[in-house]
């Protein structure tokens, strides 16, 4: 049988003495410099370029449709199906390009920080220095693990092998293909090191539900009394940076799980945007940038060597990926109890939702499975400004099963748990993408203290009367006007004509949910159902 013939040859090549196993950091460091895959900065961080792709590339991504995932994949322009035969011609080219390397680089660690849940895996790599990011974003195994370990997922990564579409049925050269039969996730043709760690997340979104745990694109902090909370949100959109807080330790940045004994961090590292970042603005990831930490396509000074991260010619989605521990204050292991607070993140390029609204149980539904925002630059191939879109359960790129899967796990721990679920706007304000400003960074942090701690509880609130949202008229540390989003316009006619806009698209999106309660139906936006 295939599935044999290409399993033993995986196997045949992890015994070659090509292949360097779980190397130190600084071994890593020193073959990537040495093999001229990046450079030294004065941060001590690597840097690295990856060519053509900078962003994700959607288009390419594919999951095998066999017996195992025909009934229960979400099949469509998300989850694209390839077939069992198209992917097994394509592994064993991979395999054979890899087996031709004069070294290979493995990496086995975990996914998942509860023991209950997590997942043994191994990264495969070409290059030395996705080796060294999969090792920093990966949940690193302790010796005696390392010893005992079983991968029971294996990501195979030879970005230099360029798929043929003609001869190997993918969209492009590039590809990134699941099989959850093979238990393979094969990347092919891109360098943009964030394949590697949303294919790994696919496969979680894919696994953890069905052991009835859900899987979330959030990040996650604690507060001093032992308050949890999330941050759910698209790519760009302040996973990473809000999470990020002096005041409260930090669990993860951006895949997490929600088990029946609280949440737990998929991963064992961070992954944070890093145009225009300033030890001013975002300390604590400034200074997670040091020796160990990769810099992704972020220009260097030639001659100081140090990061320009206001230098976009690259991409504007340049990275730094730095193991959690580089920041100061973390809980680990990356573990906690149940969440008191959701936050949901959209990156408005409207310019007319608020800053801050609290939702009622419905409205967290109804804004959960639309999950608008936008695509912000760079995160995928071909967007190059902010495009508004609506991204359900705010990760749909990720999601192999049904939305409603998601959604209604959320919904039943929002119940049971109790928790208080709040929109933020970190996108525009005082006019749409291009003639209003992004929302201050200190105004949202300010609005998102305000809310987890327990401030805007006891605030007046007034109810928007295009999208039914509540929002707060005071909060600490904000002008009162920049609460209120037609407060923030020039023109108050000019957002009224915005805001129906975006209404209408909420309405004619959420046509395709038309299995969900009248309640949660009835819960988007209000002036329409006048
Ligand atoms: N009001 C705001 N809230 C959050 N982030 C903001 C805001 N204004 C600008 N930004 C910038 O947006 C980016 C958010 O990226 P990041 O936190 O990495 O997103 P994610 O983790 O969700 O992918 C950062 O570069 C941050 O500095
Ligand atoms: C890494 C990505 O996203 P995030 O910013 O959510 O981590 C990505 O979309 O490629
Ligand atoms: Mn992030």
């Amino acid at each position: 049988m295939k599935t044999v013939n290409q399993q033993s040859i995986l196997r045949e090549l992890l015994e070659q003495d090509t292949v360097r196993k779980n190397l130190s950091v600084a071994e890593l460091v020193e073959k990537i410099l040495s093999r001229k895959e990046g450079r030294l900065t004065a941060t001590g961080a690597i840097q690295a370029e990856t060519g053509r792709y900078t962003g994700r590339s959607p288009n390419d991504k594919f999951i095998v449709k066999d017996d195992v995932t025909e009934q229960k994949v979400d099949w469509g322009k998300v989850n694209q199906p390839i077939s069992e035969t198209t992917f097994e011609h394509l592994y064993e080219k991979v395999l054979h390009h890899l087996s031709n390397q004069d070294e290979i680089y493995s990496f086995k660690g975990f996914a998942g920080a509860d023991p209950q849940y997590r997942l043994p895996m191994e990264v495969i790599n070409e290059f030395a220095w996705h080796n060294l990011f999969a090792q920093q974003l990966f949940i690193r195994p302790s010796e005696e693990e390392l010893a005992t370990h079983t991968s029971d997922f294996t990501v195979i990564s030879a970005p230099t092998f360029k798929a043929v579409p003609e001869i190997d049925g993918t969209t492009s050269e590039t590809f990134i293909i699941i099989s959850f039969k093979q238990r393979v996730v094969l990347i092919g043709g891109t360098e943009y090191a964030g394949e590697i760690k949303k294919s790994i997340f696919s496969v979680m979104n894919y696994l953890l539900p069905q052991q009835d745990v859900l899987s979330m694109h959030c990040s996650a902090n604690i507060g001093q009394e032992g308050d949890v909370a999330l941050f759910f949100g698209l790519s760009g959109t302040g996973k990473t940076t809000l999470s990020a807080d002096p005041h409260r330790r930090l669990i993860g940045d951006d895949e997490h799980a929600w088990s029946n004994r609280g949440v737990f961090n998929i991963e064992g590292g961070c992954y944070a945007k890093c145009v225009n970042l300033s030890r001013e603005n975002e300390p604590q990831i400034f200074d997670a940038i040091r020796f160990g930490s990769v810099l992704e396509n972020v220009v260097l000074d030639e001659e100081t060597r140090l990061p320009d991260y206001n230098n976009t010619s690259l991409t504007e989605n340049t990275r730094a990926a730095y193991p959690i521990d580089n920041i100061d204050n973390i809980v680990q292991p990356s573990i906690a109890g149940h969440p008191n607070t959701i936050v949901f993140l959209t990156a408005d390029a409207f310019g007319v939702l608020p800053p801050i609204s609290k939702l009622t149980k419905e409205q967290a539904m109804y804004h959960f499975l639309s999950g608008y925002t936008s695509k912000l630059a760079g995160t995928e191939r071909g967007i190059t400004s902010p495009e508004a879109t609506f991204s359900t359960c705010f990760g749909s790129p990720f999601l192999p099963l049904h939305a409603s899967t998601y959604a209604e796990m959320l919904g039943e721990k929002i119940d049971q748990f109790n928790a208080n679920v709040y929109l933020v706007n970190t996108g525009w304000t005082g006019g749409a993408y291009g003639e209003g400003s992004r929302m201050k960074l200190s105004h949202t942090r300010a609005m998102v203290h305000a809310a987890l701690e327990g401030e805007l509880n006891s605030t007046e609130m007034v109810q928007d009367d295009i999208f039914g949202l509540s929002m707060p008229t005071h909060c600490p540390g904000v002008p009162d006007e920049v609460l209120i989003p037609k407060k923030t316009w020039k023109d108050a006619q000019a957002y009224e004509q915005k805001a129906k806009e975006l209404a209408q698209k909420f309405h004619d999106n959420f046509k395709k949910f038309n299995g969900v309660s009248q309640q949660i139906q009835n819960a988007g936006p209000t002036f329409l159902s006048k």
